[in-house]
């Protein structure tokens, strides 16, 4: 499969004058704190000094998992087509958000157990993954299929910012295994609560993800390992994720389903992170650790766990803030105003 080039997302001399720049706005040296780091990641990936946002895309990836027919959830698999519906109708987390913070909403079925609803962009692979428990959720085809639609559907949004937003019941199981994977990390260090299944219900989820893992040992590459332990929405996204970077587009990260998709994107083409923004800290267990182990922290800690892209919702305001502090903010000199003692 071919991924796009990616651009040079961090260019020393830029990242220079911005730093200067930064440092001559009327505030003590450092004061906007990790505003500043944020304006200056969102110079580099936009390789301008002054960045804009511009027409920001929240898009909600949804899929369901054969896994959640092995009792990993809280709820029950029904859920994924309600919640989209829900969503495209307005009343979801997600859309009272979008509509808040002015950000165009889609909703993308990439393989949602149910027929396409009206509203939603048709990038279905199939009616729900295979049960990874029992081999692939997926076959190869389908996977660089998935990650085909992902990078279509970029192209064809316009704006320079896309917030990723994920619903799929089961996918925090999906994300989990992909973890344990990508990172090697011991299976338990990788398994949370999801939708906020109970300690019986936890243990049931750690036993049948050490099954999936088993079952799809032998999966090797990043994209065997994407088709072996799936999610179309997560494949899908990951997709989003690599085409996004290299139309030099900020992507914003919700929880730990879309942090999955990221390590994923990461995988396949090394360097999408760096167009990257976390926006928050999920209260899923095993997010911290993940976000740790990326090497990056993300800007909320809010103990959200809902996904749909509501702690990217949330974040948002801070991205456009940060630019125009950066392009509107005086320096000492333009104002007048005396710098720090030498
Ligand atoms: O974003 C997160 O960190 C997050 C953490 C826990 C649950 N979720 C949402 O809950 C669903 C997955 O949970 P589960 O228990 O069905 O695997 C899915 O629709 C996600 O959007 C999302
Ligand atoms: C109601 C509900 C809403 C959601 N939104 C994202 N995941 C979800 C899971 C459930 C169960």
């Amino acid at each position: 499969m071919q991924f796009p080039e990616l651009p040079a997302l961090a260019e020393p001399q830029l990242a220079a004058r911005v730093q200067h720049a930064l440092d001559h706005k009327t505030k003590p040296l450092g004061a906007l704190g990790r505003i500043e780091a944020l304006a200056l990641q969102l110079a580099l990936i936009q390789g301008v000094e002054r960045p804009a946002m511009r027409d920001p895309q929240l898009v909600v990836f949804a899929a369901d998992h054969g896994l959640a027919r092995r009792g990993v959830s809280a709820y029950p698999r029904e859920v994924t087509p309600q919640m989209v519906a829900n969503m495209l109708d307005g009343g979801a987390a997600v859309s009272v958000l979008a509509r808040q913070q002015g950000l165009a909403l889609t909703v993308a079925d990439c393989g949602v157990d149910a027929p396409l609803a009206p509203g939603a962009q048709d990038l279905r692979i199939a009616a729900g993954t295979a049960d990874a428990s029992a081999g692939p959720a997926m076959t190869a085809a389908q996977a660089a299929r998935a990650l085909h639609n992902g990078l279509a559907l970029v192209e064809r949004l316009p704006g320079n910012a896309l917030l990723l937003g994920e619903m799929g019941i089961g996918n925090t199981s999906a994300a989990s295994l992909l973890m344990q994977r990508l990172t090697g990390l011991p299976l338990a260090d990788c398994v949370g609560r999801g939708t906020g299944v109970d300690d019986a219900g936890l243990a049931r989820k750690l036993a049948v993800l050490a099954e999936a893992l088993a079952a799809n040992a032998s999966a090797q590459t990043p994209l065997d390992v994407a088709a072996a332990l799936g999610g179309f929405e997560i494949v899908t996204m990951a997709g989003s994720v690599i085409a996004a970077a290299a139309q030099r587009r900020v992507v914003v990260v919700d929880g730990f389903i879309t942090t999955a998709a990221i390590a994923l994107a990461e995988a396949l083409r090394p360097g999408v992170l760096a167009a990257c923004v976390f926006a928050h800290q999920s209260a899923e267990g095993p997010h911290a650790r993940w976000l740790q182990r990326l090497g990056v922290r993300p800007l909320l800690d809010l103990d959200l766990r809902l996904g749909e892209g509501s702690g990217a919702a949330l974040a948002w305001p801070l991205l456009p803030a940060a630019c125009v502090l950066l392009s509107d903010m005086a320096s000492f000199e333009s104002a007048g105003v005396s710098n720090r003692e030498p």
